[in-house]
């Protein structure tokens, strides 16, 4: 997909907004290049990640959205409004902003922060103090014993998630995030990523997320714009297609040798890459239990109970004898729900020290994946897939 085609998105729909960047270059008065001539747009609801390293440009790229830095040349585009049109304050009411440490007010109460834009929008008490109410609650902070709190009262990771919510106090289309989670330690800021993906889910802002951490990218992103210095995008990708089809050394580099492994994380188990060894169920006879085995040519069958669960698995080597599969069969369960990644069934396998791992939906056994399979899925889920460019940054 090129960087700058348009996009739609059913979110567009609930107020996201997208964000077209066109032509935009920022050079600093020392002649320093922030970046040059970036063209990228950021999907309405999507969250899409600005990741490179030190001096690149992102957070160049990120205040000139807001308008927090003048860009040099180009425009950016807010849905259908010209940034540099739009009065700055208007602009910025319409654009939520975290940033690493904060930056609450540390002589107000939590709530008192919350409501800051609200109040600067003159809403009349009784709404804003419902709004922070419900927004505490989002975020996970109890009104009743977070609310009347100083910042310095709470711990890094409640601030953070204050910091969340009053970005989002006045309902605003976008989202920008600088590092939002990086002052954390590694156990809290994972939690506050899963904590924010659930967010995002139910609020569907276009989010603009500026980080350095390549695992917290391919975390977080639904999309990844991999800068380079001078504000270069060397790579405009889904986290698979980055991990899977680094388009250059620099991205291969920059996400790391152990990229297979990450991918892991990023890729869902797919029905067709599942393996389908014999079936057979506890009552059976273990006579039954052959004819299956040898029918499929099969080494080992797995085994459900009467309802259909998953019970373990049987060998073709102890199918001998007339007596059931409950009596020969050995108990296993590893399984996972479809849906999960990859990285999940692997996980599940080697917790339970297995050389499968049972695919469930719902109740229902959809097959298993052995440590072939899963390589074998991996190596599917990029193939075919066309690497994407930030079109004429490349050219
Ligand atoms: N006010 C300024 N004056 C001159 N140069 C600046 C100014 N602000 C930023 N720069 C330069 O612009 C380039 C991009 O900086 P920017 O802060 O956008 O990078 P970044 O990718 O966000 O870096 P980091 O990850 O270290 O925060 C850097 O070379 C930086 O030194």
């Amino acid at each position: 997909m090129d960087a700058t085609a348009p996009t739609t998105s059913p979110a567009a729909a609930g107020g996201a907004e997208e964000i077209r960047l066109e032509g935009v270059s920022k050079v600093y008065g020392d002649g320093t290049v922030g970046v040059q001539e970036l063209d990228l747009v950021f999907a309405a609801g999507e969250l899409t990640v600005l990741v490179g390293p030190s001096g690149c440009g992102k957070t160049t790229t990120m205040k000139m959205i807001n308008r927090i830095i003048e860009p040099t040349t180009g425009r950016i585009l807010l849905g259908a409004d010209d940034v540099t049109r739009v009065d700055p304050v208007k602009l910025r009411r319409r654009i939520g902003y975290v940033i690493q440490n904060v930056g609450l007010f540390p002589h107000q109460t939590i709530r008192t922060n919350v409501g800051t834009v609200p109040r600067l929008l003159d809403w009349d008490k009784r709404r804003t103090r419902d709004r922070v109410e419900e927004l505490l609650s989002l975020v996970g902070l109890d009104p009743a014993l977070h609310g009347d709190r100083y910042p310095h009262q709470l711990s890094g990771g409640q601030r953070q998630r204050a910091g969340v919510a009053r970005a989002l106090a006045a309902d605003p289309s976008v989202l920008l995030m600088d590092e939002p989670f990086s002052a954390v330690d590694p156990i809290v800021r994972e939690r506050l990523q899963s904590e924010f993906l659930r967010l995002q889910e139910q609020v569907r802002k276009t989010i603009v997320f500026v980080t350095h951490d390549i695992e917290e990218a391919v975390r977080l992103g639904d999309r990844i714009a991999v800068m380079s210095e001078g504000g270069r995008v060397e790579q405009f990708a889904t986290p698979a297609e980055l991990l899977g089809r680094p388009v250059n050394a620099f991205v291969a580099d920059f996400v790391g040798a152990d990229r297979g492994l990450k991918r892991l994380a990023v890729t869902g188990i797919d029905p067709d890459d599942l393996e389908q060894p014999p079936v057979v169920h506890v009552a059976d006879g273990l006579a039954d239990a052959r004819a299956a085995l040898e029918g499929a040519g099969a080494r080992w069958a797995v085994v459900l109970d009467d309802d259909g669960q998953l019970h373990g698995w049987l060998s073709v080597e102890r199918a001998v004898g007339a007596g059931t599969v409950g009596s020969a069969a050995r108990r296993m369960e590893a399984w996972i729900p479809t849906g999960a990644s990859l990285k999940a069934a692997f996980a599940t396998m080697l917790q339970h020290e297995a050389g499968w791992v049972a695919v469930l939906d719902g109740d229902r056994f959809l097959g298993v994946l052995t440590p072939e399979s899963l390589h074998a899925a991996l190596r599917r889920s990029v193939e075919g897939a066309v690497p994407e460019t930030a079109g004429s940054t490349l050219a």
